[in-house]
């Protein structure tokens, strides 16, 4: 595996999705390729295709054709099981709202994704630590903000270092300032983790941080918009 191997590279992937008349073209030949280190934000109109962008992407759904290589793995011709594992090793997932489980302290919600993963000696501290979150570990997310489970959400997304971070709108429910200091972190995570990172989002606000911009269109992905625009 080289450096210049991509973390994600999509090649002409379609998907149909619906039956009958209700049938959408979701992805319309999607071509897609992020190297490590890169951050690229996906924006577009709501139903265009970018949640089903980011399914195909993370092994959750299979396209109808074209392939799809996390790094250097055609994620398309594993089963179901061995894509879970896959998942767990390789991608990382941040969600909206963090996506927690409310029982949990900060620091066990790290533990128990390494543990799954067989990675029981992940150093949570220092992951908690690079989000900012070391002081809060023993907190569960009932005890947090909006922000602080939300850069949780983005330590436990690293705990089996992923090649690729896959983030869906994670600055939906914060204020101006709190989705900056999140997207900041992510471009930072990437940077400094050589992860890869898409992420959809409709915060314009914070295209800035990202290396490139792309735009969904009725299931299609169009060259980069200025990332100020
Ligand atoms: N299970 C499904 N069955 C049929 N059509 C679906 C299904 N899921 C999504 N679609 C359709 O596929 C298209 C793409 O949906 P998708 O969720 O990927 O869009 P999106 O850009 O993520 O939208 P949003 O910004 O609103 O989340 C939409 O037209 C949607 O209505």
């Amino acid at each position: 595996m080289t450096a210049n191997t991509p973390a994600l590279d999509i090649s002409d992937a379609t998907l149909e999705l619906g039956d009958g008349d209700a049938r959408v073209l979701a992805l319309d030949s999607v071509s897609l390729r992020v190297m490590p280190g890169e951050f690229v934000a996906i924006v577009g109109p709501s139903g265009s295709g970018k949640s089903s962008l980011l399914a195909v992407a993370g092994a959750l759904s299979r396209p109808d054709s074209g392939s799809v290589r996390v790094h250097n793995t055609d994620v398309t011709t594993l089963s179901k099981g061995a894509s879970a594992q896959f998942r767990l090793e390789n991608i990382g997932f941040v969600f909206q709202s963090g996506n927690l489980l409310p029982a949990l302290s900060a620091a066990d919600q790290l533990r128990l994704v390494g543990r799954l993963a067989g990675n029981p000696k992940v150093d949570v501290d220092s992951l908690l630590e690079s989000v900012g979150m070391a002081h809060r570990a023993k907190h569960r997310p009932g005890e947090l903000s909006g922000g602080e489970r939300q850069r949780v959400g983005i330590a436990r997304a690293l705990v089996n270092s992923p090649s690729l971070l896959l983030v869906d709108e994670p600055t939906a429910a914060l204020d101006r300032r709190r989705s900056r200091e999140v997207v900041e972190l992510l471009a930072n995570q990437a940077r400094n983790s050589n992860v890869a990172v898409v992420m959809v989002t409709h915060d314009h606000d914070t295209l800035a941080y990202c290396d490139r911009v792309l735009e969904m269109t009725d299931g299609a992905l169009l060259p980069a918009v200025p990332a100020a625009a």
